[in-house]
């Protein structure tokens, strides 16, 4: 499968990184994976018979910018050469945009029309238009991949969708977001100040490029809303949350939890009530016999609630760059096989 990457960043970089670090096991699983295109903002780098990943993230790595590539082409029209040049499946990988999906959104509406499969980490597209999306797949037999939208590395979209099939999910909750779990944890374990926290998060590439939507609830937000949205069939906006982040906790806080035997998570919630769903973000105070206690550091996790399937808690996924490029990956994987028809 010829395979496109747009977005050359913490994500993107780590996705060319995986590709190389699993070059031979892919080939001893007849999984055929071809990187063929990559691109940013200002070009792309384009090779027909595939790019070597390995000398691409030696430059990367070594702080070159992909613009410096000999091969890079300049203010090419990345969709038209995607087109063109037979890609079966693009994987997206530009930052997140909550308010208008942007540059996205225009990337997968116009790559899906073209029944070109579209993975993405990007989770605006998603947040603002799922069901347009899902709608336009179907439409031209394409595959939308959204796994790393809502825990990348946990498996939150598909233990609700394929686990939890034909039952009614009426409930689902979750710790979504890893920089504000990491930084909680950071604050409870090393009593360093907020601010330093973060820092670390950022360093690690976790936080979002924009790390507001981390603190100020809005990444939980975004994944809560797609998970009602998909698995509850939904129509929710951002709008209809109510929202809270962590950025008035302090460590005398978090200490004073501690002596309760408590700990601070920021828990994502969608409920039924009627016809309608309630979703909310809420920094909230839990003891040990919530299934959240003890999801640590970067670790998330998702509990669904459902009527015939009964409950159902996902624990894990670290947030991480890898990770999330070992999610993408994951659902690439996973359109190849259902394209070949393997199938266990
Ligand atoms: N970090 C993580 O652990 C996770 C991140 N995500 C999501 O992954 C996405 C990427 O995150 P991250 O790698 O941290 O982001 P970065 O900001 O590090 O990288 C973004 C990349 O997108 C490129 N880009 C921006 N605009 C365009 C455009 N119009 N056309 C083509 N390329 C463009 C940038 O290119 P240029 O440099 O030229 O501007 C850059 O290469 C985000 O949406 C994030 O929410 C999802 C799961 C986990
Ligand atoms: N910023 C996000 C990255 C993955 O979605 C997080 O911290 O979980």
């Amino acid at each position: 499968m010829r395979l496109a990457l747009i977005g050359v960043g913490n994500v993107g970089k780590a996705f060319i990184k995986l590709l190389a670090m699993k070059k031979n096991f892919l080939l001893l699983n007849n999984i055929e994976l071809e990187l063929c295109l990559v691109a940013n903002s200002k070009g792309a780098v384009y090779s027909q018979f595939g790019i070597d990943c390995n000398n691409l993230i030696g430059e990367l790595e070594n702080g070159q910018l992909l613009e410096n590539n000999i091969e890079f082409k300049k203010d090419v029209d990345v969709i038209d050469l995607i087109k063109a040049c037979g890609i079966e499946t693009v994987i997206l990988a530009t930052p997140t945009n909550k308010n208008n999906g942007e540059p996205g959104i225009t990337y997968i509406k116009k790559f899906l029309s073209y029944g070109i499969n579209v993975v993405t980490a990007d989770k605006g597209p998603v947040l603002i238009d799922y069901h347009g999306l899902a709608e336009i797949a179907k439409r031209n037999k394409a595959r939308l991949g959204i796994g790393c939208t809502t825990g990348g590395a946990l498996p939150s979209i598909n233990g609700g969708i394929i686990e939890l099939a034909g039952s009614d999910v009426y409930k689902i909750e979750g710790v979504l977001n890893g920089t504000t779990n990491f930084i909680l944890k950071e604050m409870e374990d090393k009593i360093v100040s907020y601010e330093e926290a973060l820092k670390t998060a950022q360093l690690l590439g976790i936080a979002e490029s924009n790390p507001t939507l981390d603190v100020e609830g809005f990444d939980t937000a975004t994944k809560i809303l797609i998970l009602s949205n998909v698995i509850m069939k939904s129509n929710k906006k951002i709008e209809d949350i109510s929202i809270q982040g962590i950025t008035d906790i302090t460590v005398e806080k978090i200490q004073k939890a501690k002596e309760e035997g408590k700990r601070y998570k920021l828990i994502g919630t969608a409920e039924k009530t009627g016809d309608d769903v309630n979703i909310s973000v809420k920094l909230e105070k839990i003891n040990f016999l919530s299934d959240f206690y003890n999801v640590e550091g970067k670790n998330k996790a998702v509990k669904y609630y459902s009527d015939t399937l009964g409950e159902l808690t996902i624990v894990g996924g670290a947030s991480g760059t890898i990770p999330a490029a070992a999610s993408l990956l994951r659902d690439i994987i996973n359109i190849y096989r259902n394209n070949n028809n393997e199938w266990y």
